[in-house]
């Protein structure tokens, strides 16, 4: 029987209603400054920890909950003679639910608060409290999340008790919400030397705390077991592991790879685009007038790899667009939205799997990154290499004419689409781009030369006319004088090459205009 809860709250939402059922039913309520306040003016009955333990709160709060009376009430374990020897000699009252959240250290630290501040945000009771309740889960229930009030009070509402499926659920969760923060606290300390250091870009000790999102089918491959975890908040920009999946089959590990591979790629622009990957690389690029078009175009650059595609759209799916996704057997479509005309229709491929990325919708500026969401891991037995993700853009300013001739205006504006998009390509990575579509795409080859001819040899649009972005120099003068073979008539690239001279004599031989960016997008 649930006859005593403790509520020490920092983010309130959902606890007068929380609290009032918890009262209908007859539990006593204890709690700390603020959250008593909070309860107390909602009209209810509630009694300050101070007087329940006979021990004012100190230190500007630093020891409030910190008391036998508090933590000796949470602890004991019912039924053991021994503790409730100990518990009834102590006048020790039973709190059997426990309702905390922490002091918002991480909301400090992303505000850019000082070094002394962040630390006062370091809460020390709670986690305190919600470890001991999830350590006694066999007697006592913890929350730690608004989201699961509803549940808790529905089980003390039918039966006096929170069962005890609940309570190990809520014991996991309190002891990943306690890890999480910890591991918040440990990366932000170990970021800098001492307090008044300049935060390092990477810390020493990397808190990374994932939640699992589901078990999957199989990894890779069906001998391999799969999982997929994501961040225990979700991002403010468009991601796949927050998308909702509308409809389909089963998400399996490949299907996440492309679909993060698909948004990553139709971030890069504002106006209406399609992006269609396959195997983690884009196989057609286009904007369009509206999504269907984009669609259309961007599948008409290769329709045989298009086959068994995943569609990124960052525009809702209409009914137009709708039929032209359902003409052909696609895996995955994400989308911001589907108007109800688009989604009957895709309905109809019962397979097909659709998710809805609403942040896809909302402007760039909006997808405000937390440091962690600018970062990329990936693994190496025994180890994680870390870095920056490639957010690099470049505007057309920013770039350095490399040959006699400069672009013209159509040019440039190829140069610039395909430049966008040859980083979402593996390396080495060749992109034709002619009109705001992709003409013919060449990438994963060991050569920078055998990508240009992948291209050329499978291109299904015509290329000649087309601009082409490379994601690295030119090694040799092989690649250019392939591009110049397909009729291609300006380049994009990094530049930086011993042999960059003779590259340059090539195009110009060739009337070619070549700009540098000084950005690489290698994408191993
Ligand atoms: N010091 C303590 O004994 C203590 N006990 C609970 N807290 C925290 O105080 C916060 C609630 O404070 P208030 O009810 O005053 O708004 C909660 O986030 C809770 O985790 C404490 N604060 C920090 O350690």
């Amino acid at each position: 029987m649930v006859r005593r809860a403790i509520l020490s709250v920092s983010d309130k939402a959902g606890l007068v209603p929380f609290a009032r059922r918890l009262a209908a039913r007859g539990v006593e309520l204890l709690s700390t400054g603020g959250t008593q306040r909070a309860l107390a003016d909602a009209g209810l009955q509630v009694k300050p920890v101070g007087e329940f333990t006979q021990a004012p709160e100190i230190l500007g709060g630093r020891v409030k909950t910190l008391h036998p009376r508090i933590h000796g009430g949470i602890l004991y374990r019912r039924g053991l003679a021994a503790d409730e020897a100990d518990v009834k000699a102590r006048d020790i009252l039973p709190i059997d639910l426990v309702v905390v959240n922490l002091y918002p250290f991480r909301e400090a630290v992303a505000a850019g608060k000082s070094f002394a501040e962040c630390v006062e945000e370091i809460d020390i009771g709670g986690p305190s409290m919600v470890r001991a309740a999830a350590k006694n889960a066999a007697h006592v229930a913890v929350l730690v999340d608004p989201a699961d009030y509803d549940r808790v009070a529905g089980e003390i509402e039918q039966s006096g008790v929170v069962g005890e499926p609940t309570r190990f659920y809520l014991m996991r969760k309190a002891f990943a919400h306690t890890a999480a923060y910890d591991a918040a606290i440990a990366e932000y300390l170990s970021s800098r030397g001492a307090p008044t250091d300049k935060p390092r870009h990477f810390p020493d000790v990397l808190g990374v705390v994932y939640e699992k999102a589901q078990d999957l089918r199989y990894g890779e491959n069906p001998h391999q077991a799969g999982a997929f975890y994501r961040a225990t908040r979700e991002p403010a920009e468009p991601t796949i592991a927050y998308a909702e999946v509308l409809q389909g089959k089963e998400l399996s590990y490949n299907n996440l790879l492309d679909l993060e591979a698909a948004l990553a790629c139709v971030k890069e622009f504002d106006e209406t685009a399609c992006a269609v990957i396959k195997h983690n690389t884009p196989c057609g690029v286009a904007k369009g007038d509206t999504p269907a078009e984009a669609f259309a175009r961007a599948r008409a650059c290769d329709p045989v790899s298009a086959f068994g595609g995943i569609v990124a759209l960052n525009r809702p799916v209409d009914a137009e667009a709708a039929k032209e996704l359902t003409d052909l057997f696609l895996e995955c479509v994400v989308a911001p939205s589907y108007t109800p005309e688009g989604r009957a229709l895709l309905a109809a491929k019962k397979n097909l799997r659709l998710l809805e990325s609403p942040r896809l919708a909302e402007p760039r500026e909006s997808w405000k990154r937390r440091p962690e969401e600018a970062r990329e891991l990936r693994s190496v037995v025994g180890g994680l290499l870390v870095m920056d993700r490639d957010l690099g853009r470049i505007r057309r300013d920013e770039c350095q004419l490399m040959t006699r001739r400069a672009p013209t205006e159509q040019e440039w504006r190829d140069l610039l689409f395909a430049w966008k998009v040859v980083k979402h390509v593996k390396s080495n990575a060749i992109v034709f781009a002619q009109g705001d579509r992709t003409t013919a795409i060449g990438g994963g080859q060991t050569s920078r030369v055998e990508s240009v001819k992948t291209a050329v040899m499978k291109a299904a649009l015509e290329v000649r006319g087309s601009s082409v972005a490379s994601d690295a120099f030119f090694p040799f003068k092989d690649g250019v004088e392939e591009i110049i073979r397909a009729g291609a008539t300006a380049i994009i690239q990094p530049g930086g090459s011993v042999r960059d001279p003779e590259v340059v004599a090539a195009a110009d031989a060739a009337g070619l205009a070549m700009v540098s960016t000084g950005m690489r997008h290698f994408r191993h």
